[in-house]
């Protein structure tokens, strides 16, 4: 059973040279790739990247109940999501890394949950991301000496394009960073009973700042900054207790109707 998964964002297709690589079939289709199994000091992990090994998934299209399903059944039960995000605060500057508390959703037409009925569930969102892993990866990244903050509220908005300058404006007044991929990942993790983890790496200002975001930028950015990461996964993983005391599975207990 290999109980940490992760799942790459834009530039980072791979963490680790793979020993195993598995095609999962899901009742949701393909993941994005055939996942990669392979080891970060020594503690057994599987990955996925995404957007596809060669980035041909948009952000609209990524299979996410696929990812998250095959991950499941692999045995994972703690999920690291990579992304690059865009600042929407002057004080979360390129090349910083957040560790996200919060999100608010702007998708508009995503798959959204494993329980289309008869079985219909509600899952609690209040607090999104797993508190154990939560402060593990910030007090790890604070050790390493990378610029993190230990908070962010994350907006999630449809894409594949960026915003409009109104929309940024708007965004700034309740969110910190910006991206199109968190949504719906963490709430499919959540509705099997899954910790979920954001680590996103600030690469832009978005398009309310002199010069409006795209998407060459944000991969420049993210291979400038690709080195924290791997040196975060590096020294967190190995951190990470085997036993979850965290409650983010009890969340199975109440969620059905
Ligand atoms: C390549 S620019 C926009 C693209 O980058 C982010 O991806 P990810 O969250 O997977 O790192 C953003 O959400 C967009 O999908
Ligand atoms: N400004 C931005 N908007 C949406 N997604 C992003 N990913 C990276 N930067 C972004």
């Amino acid at each position: 059973m290999v109980k940490i998964g992760i799942i790459g964002g834009s530039g980072v297709y791979g963490v680790f040279e793979p020993k195993e690589t598995v095609k999962v079939h899901t009742p949701y289709g393909r993941p994005s790739a055939p996942v990669e199994i392979g080891e970060i000091e020594g503690v057994e992990v599987a990955f996925i990247p995404r957007h596809g090994k060669h980035h041909e998934f948009p952000p609209h299209e990524v299979p996410y109940r696929a990812n998250i399903w095959a991950l499941h059944e692999l045995g994972v039960e703690r999920v690291i999501g990579i992304t690059a995000v865009g600042s929407l605060r002057e004080e979360y500057k390129p090349g910083d890394i957040v560790i996200t508390d919060q999100f608010i959703d702007f998708t508009k037409k995503r798959d959204y949950t494993f329980y289309n009925g008869p079985r219909v569930a509600h899952v609690s969102m209040a607090d999104p991301f797993c508190p154990e892993m939560r402060k593990i990866f910030y007090e790890t990244a604070k050790e390493l000496g990378f610029p993190v903050h230990e908070k962010g509220t994350y907006v999630c908005i449809e894409g594949p394009r960026f915003s409009t300058r109104a929309e940024s404006f708007m965004f700034r007044q309740y969110a910190h960073i910006i991206g199109m991929t968190l949504v719906p990942e963490v709430n499919l993790a959540r509705e099997l009973g899954m910790c979920y983890v954001n680590i996103a790496t600030v690469t832009d200002y978005d398009v309310w700042a002199e010069k409006p975001v795209d998407a060459q930028e944000v991969l420049k950015v993210m291979a400038e900054n690709n080195y924290k990461v791997q040196e975060l996964l590096k020294k967190a993983i190995p951190r990470i207790p085997e036993e979850r005391k965290c409650g983010c599975a009890d969340v199975l207990k109440s969620m059905f109707v």
